[in-house]
């Protein structure tokens, strides 16, 4: 297996921060910029680790409608990023109409477009909370499953999946429908909040292509040395 499988969050408050944590993991190829990050500093993070040949999952969770998640596609796929996310619950024709952006996108800003996954169901949402609370009366890993096969069917290039489900996802998606694994937790790491998790070897057993994986390493005392007794236990 190889490291660039394993993708690191940023999720820091703002550059700086960021900056440090890149530093200090050297051996980190691939990062993850959500949320928080996104939101406090803007593209600028993409650049610097563009400039360090490092890959980019540009985990922003697009929800609208068609037409606006589109308009945010088309400008994020100008970033020149590797993995953009959306969430699969905006229904087919937001998914389409993102598919169809990141391509228009990235073709205008002569970049290559980024591959374009699905949230199915977020890794911390049980399947106790799936029920009673968002009211879905579909079994946890049913519901996971038919969200996949709506992204596939929308053209999308994967999903974001708990490893729980991932060994299901794998036998039903086509084989280049990259399925990305985040929830994932180390024997020694606390859970948080974390719903779904299986260990990074069984995800990757499980099918998963790529794991995302943070707090165990970025909050670790020493991360560098997390990250290493994670490689080690994969055996890379
Ligand atoms: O369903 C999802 C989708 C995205 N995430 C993101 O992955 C990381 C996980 O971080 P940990 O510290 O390893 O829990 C985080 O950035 C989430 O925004 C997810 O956890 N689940």
């Amino acid at each position: 297996m190889n490291v660039d499988k394993i993708i690191v969050p940023l999720d820091v408050p703002d550059l700086d921060s960021a900056i440090a944590l890149v530093d200090e993991l050297p051996q980190v190829t691939f990062w993850k910029v959500g949320l928080e990050l996104f939101t406090s500093t803007g593209p600028k993070i993409l650049d610097i680790l563009k400039s360090q040949e490092k890959r980019i999952f540009l985990d922003l969770k697009f929800h609208d409608i068609p037409n606006t998640v589109a308009g945010a596609c088309r400008a994020a796929a100008s970033y020149g990023v590797d993995l953009l996310t959306i969430h699969t619950t905006c229904g087919k024709d937001a998914l389409k109409a993102a598919a169809e952006a990141v391509q228009i996108g990235a073709e205008k800003a002569g970049t290559k477009p980024p591959k374009l996954i699905a949230i199915t169901l977020l890794t911390s949402i049980s399947a106790r909370q799936l029920a009673f609370d968002l009211k879905i009366p579909l079994e946890l890993p049913e519901f996971a499953l038919e969200m996949a096969l709506l992204a596939q069917e929308s053209g999308l290039n994967g999903a974001v999946c708990s490893p729980q489900e991932v060994q299901q996802l794998r036998a039903s998606c086509e084989k280049d429908f990259l399925l990305v694994c985040p929830g994932v937790r180390p024997t020694w790491a606390e859970k948080g909040d974390q719903k779904r998790s299986l260990t990074p070897s069984q995800a990757i057993t499980a099918g998963a292509d790529y794991l995302v994986i943070g707090r165990p390493i970025t909050a670790a005392a020493v991360p560098e040395l997390a990250w290493n007794q994670i490689v080690e236990e994969l055996k890379i």
